[in-house]
C-alpha cells in the first residue's frame, strides 16, 4: 500500500462524502417541500413524505464506513462498493450500492473462479476517513497459496478468498438449502470454508438472511476471536457468533459438567427428565384448603385438584395454570351453591365471580400449580428433587451454577414451559394505550379552531395507529444484538463448527432456532472427545431431515506439513486403524522429541523469536480440548501419553511449521 495510492483513494472517498452530503441536502429539502404543500392530494403527499424520510434515513446510516470496497475487473475498469449507490453530476456511477448485481464480484469471487475480476481491495476506514487498505489478489496459481501458507500466522484467522481451492470453492457455492455437512481432518479448511459459504450466502440469498441473520457456533470464545475477523473482513455484519453455552439469553457460561453428567444431560432422555420435574412441581394438597366466600367457606381437597387436573389435558405447564384456575373454580361452584342451601337463578354466576376474584383461591393456584421459569425449575431439580425422583447424579448444592450442558435443558423447559400469556397481553394493552393517546392528539389538532378547512390537516397525513408507532422508542440494535437476546429468534441460516462436540440435546435447541434447516455442519468425528458427541451424522439428522442431507469431503491439508502429519498418523491409526489422513501441500522441518525432567527449560529453549506459540498438555496452560480449532505456528506438545487418542490428535495437529514433544522423565532422586 504506497502512500500515493492511499492519497489517491483518500480523495476519491473525501468526493464520495461530499456527494453525499450535498444529496441529503436535497433530500431534506425536497421533504421540507412536501410537508410546507398545503394544496396537493393527501395520499401523493403522504407517500412522497415516507420515501423521502426513508431515503434520508437510509442516507443518514451511510455515513459509517460509506465506501468500504473496490473490485478491479480483467479489462481495467474500476468499481467501488458502499452501503448505498451515488452518481456524480453526469450521471456516472461514484459508488455502487452492495446489492447491485455489479457488485457481486465482490462476495463470490475467488481464486478459482474470478467472476471478470483481478483484485478486490477491502478499505479500513476511522469515521470519514480512510485508514488503509489491503488487497486481494485473485491470481488463481499455486504460488500465491503456497506464499500464504507459508507466512507465519496472527491470532486471528485470515479469509482465504484469494487462494480458495476447488473442492472448498464448491463447498462455499453448493446449492443445497437443507443441512450441508462438511467432514474433513484437520487443517482441511473446513472452518475457512464455512465463514466463506456464509459471506456466499448473505449475498446470494440476502432477501432471507438480512431479515434473520445467521448464526455461527463455535466451541470455545477463544476459536471464536480466532474466527471473528474472517467474516467482518468479508463485508458482513449480520452474523450471531455463540458457544453452545450461550446459546439461552440471560445465561453464559463456560462452566462443565463431569463426563458422566455430560452424557446423562446430552441424551434425548433428558427430555423426559424435564417433563418429569415439571409434573412433580403440581402439587396435592395434605390438608383440604378453606377458600371462603361472602356466605360460605368452601374446601379444596385432593380429590377436587385431582379433578380439576384432569380437566387441563396436554398443554404447556404455564399455560396451563389459567385452565387449571378455571377448573378449581367450576368444582367449587356447586360445592359452594349447595353449602349455601339457597337456590335463586343468579346465585351460580354470582359465587363464579367471587371465586374467579378469589385471593386464596388465587394463592391455592400459585401453591398447587406454581407459574415456572426454566431456571427455577432446573435449580429445583438440581438442588433436590432430582434424588427423589431417581437422578440422584443430577445433584449439585447450587442449582444456579449453570454448565454448558445445562443450557439445552433450560431451552427444552422453557419449551415445555411456555409461557403464561401475560407478556403478550401486558404487550397489547401497551399498544392499544399508544393508539388511543395518538388519537386523542389528532383530535385536538383537527379540531384547533385555528385551522381553517383548507388548509392541510394533520389527520391529512397521518392516522392514530402511524403516529403511535413512530413514537415506540425505536430498536437501535443491531440485528445480531437483538437475535442473540432473544430465545426465540429463528435465523436464515446456522453454521456449527466443531459439529462432532454437540449433544442430541444440543442439536434440538439448534434445530429450533433453525426451523428452515438451512445449516452448514463442518466437523471430523475423528476429533470427537465428547461422549454424547456424533459417531454418525446421519443417525444425528435423521430425526429432523430424514436423509435429505448432503455430505462433502475436504481431503488437502493447508495447516500442517506432511512431516507433522506422519508424526500424528499413529494417534489417527488407534482411533480408527482404516481412516486417511487429510494430504499436506507442505513440507517442512520435522518435529523434534526429547525426554527430560525438566520440561519447563526445554519449553522456554523452543520459544521462537517471532510467530504464534502454544504449549498444549493435559494440565494447561492450554489443554487439547481448548486448542480445537486453534492453530499456531510452534507448537510444544507436553507428555502425550497421559492424553487420550483424540486428544493427542487434536494437540499433534495445531502447529503449522515446527512441533515440538516432550516426555516428562522423573526426577532422579
Ligand atoms: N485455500 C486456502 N488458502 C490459504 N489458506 C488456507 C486455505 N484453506 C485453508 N487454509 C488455512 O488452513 C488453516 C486451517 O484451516 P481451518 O482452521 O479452516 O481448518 P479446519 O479443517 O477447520 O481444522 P480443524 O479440524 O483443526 O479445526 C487456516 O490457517 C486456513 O486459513
Amino acid at each position: 500500500m504506497s502512500d500515493g495510492e492511499l492519497g489517491y483513494e483518500r480523495a476519491k472517498i473525501a468526493g464520495m462524502y461530499e456527494r453525499l452530503d450535498r444529496e441529503r441536502e436535497e433530500v431534506e429539502g425536497g421533504l421540507a417541500a412536501v410537508l410546507r404543500d398545503a394544496v396537493g392530494e393527501r395520499w401523493p403527499r403522504e407517500v412522497a413524505v415516507r420515501e423521502l424520510t426513508a431515503r434520508r434515513d437510509r442516507l443518514k446510516a451511510a455515513d459509517h464506513g460509506l465506501c468500504f470496497g473496490r473490485i478491479d475487473h480483467l479489462d481495467g475498469g474500476r468499481t467501488y462498493i458502499g452501503r448505498v449507490g451515488l452518481f456524480d453530476e453526469r450521471y456516472e456511477p461514484l459508488l455502487v450500492d452492495w446489492r447491485a448485481p455489479v457488485a457481486r464480484p465482490f462476495y463470490t469471487a475467488t481464486g478459482v473462479r474470478r467472476e471478470g475480476i483481478s483484485r478486490r481491495r477491502h478499505f479500513r476506514t476511522r469515521g470519514r476517513v480512510v485508514e488503509g487498505f489491503h488487497d486481494d489478489e485473485l491470481a488463481g496459481d499455486d504460488t500465491a497459496l503456497l506464499s500464504a501458507l507459508a507466512a507465519p500466522r496472527s491470532a486471528t484467522m485470515r479469509d482465504i478468498v484469494a487462494t480458495i481451492r476447488a473442492e472448498q470453492d464448491e463447498v462455499i457455492r453448493l446449492d443445497h438449502r437443507g443441512v450441508l455437512v462438511v467432514e474433513g481432518g484437520p487443517g482441511t479448511g473446513k472452518t475457512a470454508v464455512a465463514l466463506h459459504r456464509v459471506a456466499y450466502l448473505l449475498y446470494t440469498r440476502r432477501e432471507r438472511l438480512s431479515r434473520h441473520g445467521v448464526l455461527v457456533v463455535g466451541p470455545n470464545v477463544r476459536f471464536l476471536r480466532h474466527i471473528g475477523d474472517v467474516l467482518p473482513s468479508l463485508g458482513e455484519t449480520d452474523v450471531v457468533f455463540a458457544t453452545p453455552g450461550e446459546l439461552f439469553p440471560g445465561v453464559r457460561t463456560t462452566l462443565e459438567d463431569v463426563p458422566e453428567v455430560r452424557g446423562l444431560k446430552g441424551g434425548l432422555a433428558a427430555v423426559d427428565v424435564i417433563s418429569e420435574a415439571i409434573r412433580d412441581r403440581r402439587e396435592l394438597p395434605d390438608e383440604p384448603i378453606p377458600i371462603p366466600l361472602s356466605d360460605v367457606v368452601v374446601e379444596l381437597s385432593a380429590d377436587l385438584v385431582e379433578v380439576a387436573w384432569a380437566r387441563v389435558g396436554e398443554v404447556e405447564h404455564n399455560a396451563g395454570r389459567e385452565l387449571f384456575h378455571a377448573g378449581l373454580v367450576d368444582v367449587l361452584v356447586p360445592l359452594a351453591v349447595a353449602a349455601i342451601g339457597e337456590d335463586w337463578p343468579e346465585l351460580a354466576d354470582d359465587v363464579r365471580r367471587e371465586l374467579r376474584g378469589s385471593v386464596e383461591l388465587g394463592a391455592a393456584v400459585d401453591a398447587l400449580w406454581p407459574l415456572l421459569t426454566p431456571q427455577e425449575l432446573l435449580a429445583d431439580l438440581y438442588e433436590g428433587r432430582c434424588v427423589a425422583l431417581g437422578y440422584p447424579e443430577l445433584y449439585r448444592a447450587d442449582g444456579w451454577a449453570w454448565t454448558v450442558s445445562d443450557v439445552p435443558l433450560l431451552d427444552e423447559a422453557a419449551e415445555q414451559l411456555g409461557d403464561d400469556g401475560s407478556a403478550g397481553r401486558a404487550a397489547a394493552r401497551e399498544r392499544a394505550r399508544r393508539v388511543e393517546y395518538a388519537r386523542g392528539v389528532l383530535e385536538v389538532l383537527d379540531t384547533d379552531p385555528a385551522l381553517r378547512r383548507d388548509t392541510l390537516r394533520a389527520v391529512d397525513l397521518v392516522d392514530a395507529e402511524w403516529l403511535a408507532d413512530r413514537h415506540e422508542a425505536p430498536d437501535h440494535r443491531v440485528l445480531a444484538e437483538r437475535a442473540a437476546a432473544d430465545r426465540e429468534w429463528t435465523y436464515g441460516h446456522v453454521v456449527v463448527d466443531e459439529a462432532q462436540e454437540l449433544s442430541e440435546m444440543d442439536w434440538r435447541v439448534l434445530m429450533r432456532r433453525c426451523p428452515n434447516r438451512s445449516m452448514t455442519v463442518v466437523g471430523d468425528l475423528h476429533q470427537r472427545e465428547a461422549e454424547a458427541g456424533a459417531r454418525d451424522w446421519g443417525a444425528r439428522f435423521a430425526p429432523y431431515v430424514d436423509d435429505r442431507w448432503v455430505h462433502r469431503t475436504l481431503t488437502v491439508n493447508y495447516r500442517s506439513t506432511a512431516e507433522v502429519m506422519e508424526r500424528a498418523g499413529a494417534a489417527l491409526a488407534e482411533i480408527d486403524p482404516l481412516a486417511v489422513p487429510p494430504r499436506s501441500v507442505r513440507h517442512g522441518a520435522v518435529p523434534w522429541e526429547v525426554t527430560t525432567a525438566d520440561p519447563d527449560a526445554v519449553i522456554a529453549a523452543a520459544r521462537p523469536d517471532s510467530g504464534t506459540f502454544a504449549v498444549i498438555s493435559v494440565d494447561g496452560p492450554l489443554t487439547p480440548r481448548a486448542a480445537k480449532g486453534l492453530e499456531f505456528d510452534t507448537v510444544v506438545v507436553v507428555d502425550p501419553g497421559r492424553m487420550t487418542a483424540v486428544e493427542r490428535y487434536v494437540a499433534l495437529t495445531r502447529a503449522t511449521r515446527q512441533l515440538g514433544i516432550v516426555h516428562t522423565a522423573p526426577a532422579l532422586a
